[in-house]
C-alpha cells in the first residue's frame, strides 16, 4: 500500500472495463488506488456486484451513472443507488431544479433506510467531451461555455447538491464563485504523455490540482497503458510538485 500522498487521496481511477474479471484484475494490479469510479459500461455489465467487490477490498466508490430523467425517475434511481453505500453519485444538472431537489431527498432516504452514509450527490455541468463549438452549433446553447458551466454549477449549488463534475479548464472559475466547501470533481485530465482521445477540455493533473480540483478522475491514461503501475507512478510523481 502507498503512503497516502496526493494521488492516493485525490485521484479517482475510472474503471471503464467490460466485465468483472477485467475490473478485478485492474484493482489488484493497482493496490495504491483507493478510490475507483464505476461508470455506465461496467455497471451495465456487472450490476451492483462490482460495488460489493470494491467494498470487500475497502475501496471508496464513485458511482457515475449520470442520471438524467424526470424528477420521479431520478429520485427513484438515487434512492436505489444510495442503498449501496457509495461515496459519490452523479446526476446531470440539466435534469432541472425539481429533479435535483428530489434526487437529494431520495438519496438521503435510501441511505437512511439502508443504514449507510448518504452519497455526496454531484451534478454534471457539461460533459468534458463537448467543445465550445459543439455547445454552440450542435446543442444550440447561446452562452459562452464557461458561463454555461458556471450557470449549471450555480443551479446545483442553489438546489443543495454537494458539488459538480466539471472540466479542469473551468475549475478555477467555479472554485472562486462556488467557494471551498463545494466539491469540484474533474475528469478530462491528461498528462502531457497521454492521448486526449475524446476529451475536449483537458488540463494536466498538476494544472487541474493547482486550479482547485478536489478530485481528478483519470481513466485511460492509466487503465489502457502498457504498464498501468508505471502510469500511476508518473501521475503520482507529477502531483508531488503541487503544494
Ligand atoms: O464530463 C464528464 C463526466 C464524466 N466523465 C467520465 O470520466 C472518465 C474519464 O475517463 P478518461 O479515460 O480519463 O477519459 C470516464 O469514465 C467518463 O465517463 C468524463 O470523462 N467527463
Amino acid at each position: 500500500m502507498g503512503n497516502g500522498g496526493q494521488a492516493e487521496q485525490r485521484v479517482i481511477v475510472a474503471l471503464d472495463v467490460p466485465d468483472e474479471q477485467s475490473a478485478i484484475a485492474l484493482i489488484d494490479q493497482l493496490p495504491q488506488v483507493g478510490f475507483w469510479k464505476v461508470g455506465l459500461e461496467l455497471f451495465t455489465s456487472t450490476g451492483p456486484k462490482i460495488l460489493e467487490v470494491l467494498k470487500s477490498k475497502e475501496k471508496r466508490i464513485f458511482l457515475d451513472l449520470k442520471f438524467d430523467d424526470i424528477p420521479n425517475t431520478v429520485a427513484g434511481a438515487c434512492r436505489s443507488a444510495a442503498r449501496y453505500g457509495v461515496d459519490l453519485l452523479t446526476i446531470h444538472a440539466t435534469c432541472g431544479r425539481d429533479a435535483l431537489k428530489a434526487a437529494i431527498e431520495a438519496a438521503h432516504e435510501g441511505a437512511v433506510k439502508a443504514g449507510v452514509q448518504p452519497p455526496k450527490l454531484i451534478a454534471i455541468t457539461l460533459l468534458t467531451s463537448i467543445s465550445a463549438r459543439q455547445l454552440a452549433f450542435d446543442l444550440k446553447i447561446p452562452l459562452e461555455l464557461p458561463e454555461y458551466a458556471l450557470e449549471m454549477a450555480l443551479l446545483a449549488q442553489e438546489c443543495g447538491l454537494d458539488g459538480v463534475v466539471c472540466s479542469p479548464q473551468e475549475v478555477a472559475q467555479l472554485r472562486e464563485t462556488c467557494g471551498d466547501r463545494f466539491l469540484l470533481v474533474c475528469p478530462g485530465v491528461r498528462p502531457t504523455w497521454a492521448d486526449n482521445a475524446d476529451q475536449k477540455r483537458s488540463l494536466t493533473p498538476a494544472q487541474a490540482m493547482k486550479a482547485g480540483a478536489d478530485y481528478l478522475v483519470i481513466g485511460r491514461p492509466i487503465t489502457t497503458a502498457t504498464e498501468p503501475e508505471l502510469a500511476w507512478k508518473r501521475i503520482s510523481e507529477e502531483l508531488t510538485t503541487v503544494a
